[in-house]
């Protein structure tokens, strides 16, 4: 029997007044996949994210999570974890109750403590929630995130404001819930989060899915880059480059046959190339193509 896909969204519009935030968007995100949408400000992935939690309407089209509506919130809620970008915890509780409160309430359980344990927490368990620093508080939304091991987890922009450690302790707790089978929805600017974890990526732009593959997918289309300086008075070597700056930059999709051409090339001649790089397409050049309308 085929096992159904995790989150459906299908032909999916939602619209504030007259203003069209997402338009006909549909994706579907399989069970143990972990899928980053990724987008420039305003392109529509909060709004996508918050008809997925169940805490906004469709103006069209339709959020399935685990075949249910999202406002089912008796079948989806145990097996849903959502870290919003901003949530509402009670600034007198301690974190250790926020947790165990929150936490108890999603259906799911858990050890507050081993909880608070993989979210950087342990240390201020007993601190109030209206003492703590923004990136604790985002590690408090984390925290009840995971909390039980749901078998979707959403998150937005989880690391914003968080220092290395504590996005290399998230990502951390992200790749264990992962290894038990948890699905992983993300949003981020930091696109190098999502190039280095995500099994598939979608780029929304202006309310629009403008494209979607693995990484892979998503940079064959663009050149890789190789670029190096000469030292004065150099012929220019025998392959295709553009001047950029007081360097070289050869745009090409054999990366490694160019490269060799051009080591080649400076060994027979006895040239240093000068700040050689050689850089395999990033999601970056790919997210800039795509958001440059
Ligand atoms: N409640 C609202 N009322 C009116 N317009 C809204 C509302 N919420 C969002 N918008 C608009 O809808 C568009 C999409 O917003 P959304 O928050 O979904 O984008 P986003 O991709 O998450 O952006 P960011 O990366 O900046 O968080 C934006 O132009 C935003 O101004």
């Amino acid at each position: 029997m085929a096992i159904s896909p995790v989150v459906v969204v299908d032909d999916l519009s939602v619209t504030y007044d007259d203003f069209p935030a997402v338009k006909s968007l549909s994706l579907q995100v399989e069970r143990g996949e972990f899928y980053a949408l990724l987008g420039t400000n305003g392109a529509g992935k909060t709004s996508t994210l918050e008809v997925m939690e169940g805490h906004r309407q469709p103006s069209s089209g339709s959020v399935r999570i685990f075949g249910e509506s999202p406002t089912n919130r008796r079948e989806v809620r145990p097996r849903t974890g959502i870290m919003l970008q901003e949530s509402g915890f009670s600034p007198d509780l301690s974190v250790r109750e926020s947790v165990g409160l929150i936490g108890s309430l999603s259906g799911r359980r858990d050890d507050v403590a081993r909880v608070l344990d993989i979210s950087g927490l342990a240390h201020r368990a007993a601190t109030r929630v209206s003492q703590l620093s923004g990136g604790e508080k985002r590690r408090l939304d984390f925290a009840t995130a995971v909390y039980g091991g749901p078998e979707l987890v959403i998150l937005d922009e989880p690391t914003t404001g968080l220092d290395i450690q504590s996005r290399d302790a998230l990502w951390d707790a992200v790749d264990r819930l992962r290894d038990r089978g948890s699905t992983i929805v993300l949003t981020t600017h930091y696109l190098e989060e999502a190039q280095q974890r995500a099994d598939r990526i979608g780029i929304m732009h202006q309310g629009t899915l403008r494209e979607e593959g693995t990484v892979a997918e998503l940079t064959q289309a663009l050149p890789s880059v190789i670029s190096f300086s000469l030292p004065p008075g150099i012929p220019e070597p025998p392959i295709d480059t553009v001047r950029v700056g007081g360097g070289f930059h050869v745009e090409t999709f054999a990366l490694q046959k160019d490269l060799y051409l051009l080591l080649a090339w400076a060994e027979d001649a006895g040239v240093e190339l000068q700040d050689l790089q050689a850089a395999p397409t990033r999601l970056d050049d790919v997210f800039r193509v795509i958001s440059h309308d």
